[in-house]
């Protein structure tokens, strides 16, 4: 027995690689170990699987996997783990690479949490949902919310908790049989109407000012579900125990509470006093009913994420509200070449040069950087580094661009600290919701056409509906990206996009600066005055 986990996630590593044999695979992938977890249903991983939305059978099916008894020879007695797992005469099957990273990750989570260092169920299932979020998709049509899971188990202390009863088997609680239910009832019930009103606060932040459908539909999900939650009390007995008259604490106001210095401020007080509100709910919810409790255990920790959603896109607009249009440079011979495309993108009105080098040394990639740092600075610009937060970070950038086979948003904030701004690209639909999820303060979006500056085939083309469908989805600020020239900018505005990113229709273009302007007047809307042949240049 491997003493780093604990014997259900022994059990768990066991079936993966059994599994694997099952699929004639020449390494154990992440996919068997998450059909392994789920193979047995009481352990924690499992019941979160079934609580987020899914079920064994279907998690099995999703990804391909016979039904368990089809698979495990179950025979308590073969070996000490009740079941013959790795023949002797067989060499054991190698852990994919993907899948030595769950494990990291899982051990990385263990030690986080309170228990004593040794890996559970839910820890391997935490490592899949960072590690191997490609090879979970599939079970998504299985119904299973991988985002909701994955914040679920990133929370910073994973400690095994009891199973949630669904909420339809929860019967509406008597709080009047003893005498101090009066009191949990008022409790209870203020905490219900802190945690709502919070909520609705910040719900209509992001509907009516940020604008943005994807985020107040999360919002509004989380409002009905903690009502759904709360339907779990008796109604009657709640309103019974309410005594605002007698409230002590009813007019007592801090200075603090009086004071907003701007919207952010109310973002902030309102998503504290929601999460404390739940925490009230948890807390004395646990005197009456444990599932119940754990409902708003979850609630709480989605208002966290909620939270860091809402104001990573407060500081996005601040960031890039005005910003338009996106200048990709790169592949330069010399620093000089550099700063003159550099100068002339930010003369003709670039509002954010990204920077994208991919074959120099880091030295001289550095060197340019900095260049590039100074001047975006002095034209009021923004500057992105393309691939690394590290360099990003050293030349002080506003922000780092993140492709889909980059580091992940996770890893780089750890790089770049909580002020730089982190892009990412973004091709499909799901892209978006997990970038979105993970925090990511601007989005890439395309290949909206063929490009210039990178090859795709054929499939890989984003294309139009691709910026309408993310148009529709979210008002982050995203730019459209891959192909765009002066001759199609008005369709890709057409079809929702208010921000472009562009190399070749700059970088390549005769006159640069001029090329800049048409672009950026295009985008605008704006008739297009050449200053430069007006001036006779
Ligand atoms: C604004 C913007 N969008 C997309 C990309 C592409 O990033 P990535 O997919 O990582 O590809 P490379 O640029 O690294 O080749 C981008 N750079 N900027
Ligand atoms: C880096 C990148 N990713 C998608 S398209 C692209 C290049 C954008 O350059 P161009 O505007 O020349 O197509
Ligand atoms: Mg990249």
């Amino acid at each position: 027995m491997n003493e780093m986990f604990t014997p259900g996630a022994q059990r768990a590593m066991d079936r993966a690689e059994v599994r694997a044999r099952q699929r004639d695979a020449a390494a154990v992938e992440p996919r068997d170990l998450l059909v392994a977890l789920v193979d047995e249903p009481e352990c924690r991983a499992a019941e979160l699987v079934v609580e987020f939305g899914s079920t064994p059978d279907d998690v099995r099916q999703a990804l391909g996997a016979p039904p368990v008894e089809a698979s495990l020879p179950a025979a308590p007695g073969e070996n000490e783990r009740g079941y013959d797992l790795v023949a002797a005469d067989r060499p054991p099957v190698p852990h994919s690479r993907t899948l030595r990273a769950v494990v990291g990750e899982a051990m990385v989570q263990a030690r986080a949490a309170e228990r004593s260092g040794m890996v559970g169920t839910e820890h391997l299932l935490a490592g899949l949902t960072t590690e191997a979020a490609a090879a979970l998709e599939p079970v998504r049509s299985a119904g299973l919310d991988l985002e909701r899971l994955r914040e679920y188990l990133s929370r910073p202390a994973l400690v095994a908790a009891d199973p949630v009863l669904p909420l339809e088997d929860v019967a509406p609680l008597d709080l009047s049989d003893s005498a101090r239910s009066v009191d949990i009832g008022r409790i209870l019930d203020a905490s219900a109407n802190r945690a709502r009103e919070g909520l609705r606060v910040v719900e209509d932040f992001a509907r009516f000012a940020l604008d943005d459908p994807g985020l107040t539909r999360r919002l509004k999900e989380t409002r009905h579900r903690l009502a759904e939650t709360l339907r779990g009390f008796d109604p009657d007995l709640l309103i019974g125990s309410r005594d605002t008259p007698d409230d002590v604490g009813a007019h007592i106001m801090t200075h603090s509470e009086q004071i907003r210095e701007n919207p952010r401020a109310v973002l902030v007080a309102n998503f504290k006093r929601t999460a404390e509100a739940l925490r009230s709910l948890e807390e004395y919810g646990k005197l009456v009913n444990v599932w119940l409790a754990g409902r708003f255990e979850v609630l709480r920790y989605d208002v966290y994420t909620l939270e860091k959603l809402v104001l990573t896109a407060v500081q996005s607009y601040r960031a890039l509200g005005d910003a338009r249009l996106m200048v990709l440079v790169g592949g330069l011979p010399t620093l000089g070449d550099l700063t003159w495309i550099v100068g002339e993108a930010l003369a003709g009105g670039a509002d954010v040069i990204q920077l994208r080098e991919k074959n120099l040394p880091d030295r001289e990639l550095l060197t340019r950087a900095r260049e590039v740092r100074i001047l975006t600075a002095q034209a009021k610009a923004r500057f992105i580094v393309n691939d690394r937060p590290d360099l990003a970070r050293l030349a002080g950038a506003d922000g780092v661009h993140l492709g889909q086979d980059d580091v992940t948003v996770r890893d780089a904030r750890r790089i770049t600290g909580p002020h730089l701004l982190i892009g990412v690209s973004t091709h499909e639909r799901a892209q978006v919701d997990a970038a979105v999820l993970a925090g990511a303060g601007y989005l890439g979006v395309g290949p909206i056409f063929p490009s210039a500056t990178k090859e795709f085939s054929e499939p890989e083309l984003a294309g139009l509906a691709f910026a309408r469908t993310v148009a529709e989805m979210t008002r982050l600020p995203w730019f459209a990206i891959g192909g765009i020239t002066e001759e199609n900018v008005e369709r890709v505005v057409e079809a929702g996009a208010s921000r472009i990113a562009v190399s070749a229709a700059v970088v390549r273009a005769s006159r640069p600066r001029a090329a800049t302007t048409r672009l950026r007047a295009l985008l605008d809307g704006r008739e297009f005055v050449d200053d430069d042949t007006a001036s006779g240049e």
